[in-house]
């Protein structure tokens, strides 16, 4: 069902976007230039070419690409400057312009061994170090390069794999006082003293995760550069963001689509000439629940690439990048409606987006999908969702003895840091009360806790003073405890895509980390499908005498850690 309305959603979207246009002047006719604009190129269906992506040395028609030049990979310096220069946004008449550099994506750097290759300017790379971050991930080795070079992107690759950084570095080599040619010091976020507004927009879908990401972005930017980016959840005081906005002019903001959009209708936020709209988790962001918002942002931050080369609009071009670890068809279709000529940027590959042809079943992302006839296959959405050093086990128990598993299988493994995933909030207060009552420290965590009872429970079970975190699905995206060892579904995720991002709060950035399904018999061939969907070995066991015991084939194989 979930899939269902989403993609009445994608629809409605994308009718009334095009609707709009239509109705309200005659650049219809633009849309329908902006289609061609993706639909033209070679039919291609490998790896990118410089012909297949549309590489030229003249200037396209309208304002779509000015630049002539093919910049190698390896000249950082060459590529920040043509892109880093100042606009004004409220020169209406001086359209900005994307300038997209089209590279030769075979050479991207898959596995990059530093920061340097990567082209980014030589005070980020400095600050990476001290924070750090000196090697970056293989998603990161390929996506970098490509957002530098200014495609729409989707990114896909595993939980855990560093895709936060994989947005963050390009925005901050163009955005903010650690971008590559202003002088250091020099932290208004613009040349010459001039602020240059609201240049990156970051949606995320929970409070916790837009809090995540101020922080990461924080972290590169340092003590001294922190007001260039501003924090717009919602469940904070609006009035105070508000002010904060006014106050401290920020480059960046970051915030879930409630909050952001509220601010943009009431006129406190202006991102008309916002250059990055960044959609972290963005599967999720197309659900239901936000698409009236969402509709909002994607109106009013900057304006679609090519959408509308003529518009006196005043907009600035906007470069859209969606990010999630599962992409399901749903994604790539409104990456087609809002972005031009995206690109689909994995670990180890970067292909144009035409080349993702088939829809999967729509029955995948359905809470019914276990049971439906297509649910055995492979999902394309959630497949290499998961890092291949996570362990997979089921055991099956009685309802009423699945806390008592829970605790069992946390003295087997020894684990530390634990995220127990349930369905319904109601019951998480049980289980804690249990565990509680067994000398296991746990809290609950669930949306309809205030913001400050969120961010401590989070805090408490971040610095190891709660053993466990009973949780719902709030906490299943994107959520980075860099210590959970294990993590345990009380209740069984409703699909393959909310698996994968559950299982993914362990075994991040190459830990080691388990995932154990606790499930009723009835329940065994709803994870013998999971298994099938999301291509991995999910194995049974059971536990004894304080250890792991793999039943698989009636052969007991103790794995336990100690
Ligand atoms: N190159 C790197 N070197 C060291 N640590 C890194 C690097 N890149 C990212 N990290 C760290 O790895 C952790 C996971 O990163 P991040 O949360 O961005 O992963 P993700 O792919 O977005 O995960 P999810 O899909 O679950 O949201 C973070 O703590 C981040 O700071």
């Amino acid at each position: 069902m979930p899939t269902l309305i989403s993609s009445r959603f994608l629809l409605f979207v994308g009718e009334s976007l095009h609707l709009k246009r239509a109705l309200t002047n005659s650049r219809s006719v633009l849309f329908h230039t902006s289609v061609k604009c993706m639909s033209q190129g070679e039919p291609n269906h490998g790896s990118l070419t410089l012909s297949s992506i549309g590489f030229q040395t003249e200037t396209e028609p309208g304002n779509r690409s000015t630049s002539n030049k093919v910049k190698p990979l390896g000249s950082p310096s060459e590529n920040i400057k043509s892109k880093g220069k100042p606009f004004d946004i409220n020169e209406k008449k001086k359209k900005a312009v994307r300038v997209v550099e089209k590279q030769q994506i075979e050479s991207a750097p898959f596995a990059a061994k530093s920061f340097s290759e990567l082209g980014l300017p030589h005070v980020l790379i400095e600050r990476l170090e001290k924070e750090g971050f000196t090697v970056p991930t293989e998603v990161q080795s390929a996506a970098v390069p490509t957002i530098l070079n200014k495609h729409d992107v989707i990114i896909q690759s595993y939980t855990g794999s560093g895709k936060t950084l994989v947005y963050l570095l390009p925005i901050l080599s163009v955005v903010g006082p650690l971008r590559g040619q202003v002088p250091q010091g020099n932290d208004d976020g613009g040349e010459n003293g001039k602020k240059l507004g609201i240049e990156a927009v970051i949606v995320a879908p929970s409070r916790e995760l837009g809090m995540q990401i101020v922080r990461e972005f924080e972290k590169v930017l340092g003590m001294n550069n922190k007001r260039v980016v501003q924090q717009l959840v919602g469940g904070a005081n609006r009035i105070r963001q508000e002010e904060a906005l006014k106050k401290n002019k920020p480059a960046i903001v970051i915030g879930t689509p409630g909050r952001i959009a509220e601010l943009s209708s009431s006129g406190k936020l202006r991102t008309h000439g916002c250059r990055y709209l960044v959609l972290d988790e963005v599967d999720e962001l197309l659900s239901f629940n936000f698409r009236e918002d969402m509709h909002r942002i994607l109106e009013h931050v900057g304006r679609r690439s090519s959408a509308d080369p003529n518009s006196s609009s005043g907009k600035t071009e906007r470069q859209l990048i969606m990010v999630s670890a599962t992409v399901p068809f749903s994604v790539v279709r409104a990456a087609r409606s809002w972005g031009c000529d995206p690109l689909l940027v994995q670990a180890k590959k970067v292909v144009p987006l035409e080349t993702q042809s088939s829809p999967e079943p729509v029955s995948l992302s359905r809470p019914s999908s276990s049971l439906s006839p297509n649910s055995a296959m492979p999902s394309q959405a959630a497949v290499e969702s998961l890092p291949p050093a996570l362990k997979h086990y089921y055991c099956v128990t009685r309802l009423q003895h699945k806390v008592d598993m829970l605790r069992r299988c946390i003295h087997a493994l020894d684990a530390k840091f634990v995220i127990a995933f349930m369905n319904h909030t109601k019951q998480l207060k049980d289980v804690v009360f249990k565990l509680e009552a067994r000398g296991m420290k746990a809290m609950e965590l669930h949306g309809d806790l205030g913001k400050l009872a969120r961010s401590t429970t989070l805090k408490k079970f971040k610095n190891g003073e709660v053993r466990v975190l009973v949780t719902n699905e709030l906490s299943a995206r994107g959520l980075d405890v860099a210590e959970c060892d294990l993590v345990v579904n009380l209740d069984l995720p409703t699909d393959s895509i909310h698996y994968a991002h559950r299982a993914g709060r362990t075994g991040r950035l190459g830990r080691n980390g388990t995932v154990l399904t606790i499930c009723e018999e009835p329940e065994v061939f709803v994870v013998k499908k999971l298994q099938k969907q999301l291509g991995i070995p999910i194995a049974p066991c059971d536990f004894s005498e304080g250890k792991l015991l793999v039943t698989e084939e009636k052969k007991a194989v103790s794995t336990s850690r100690s």
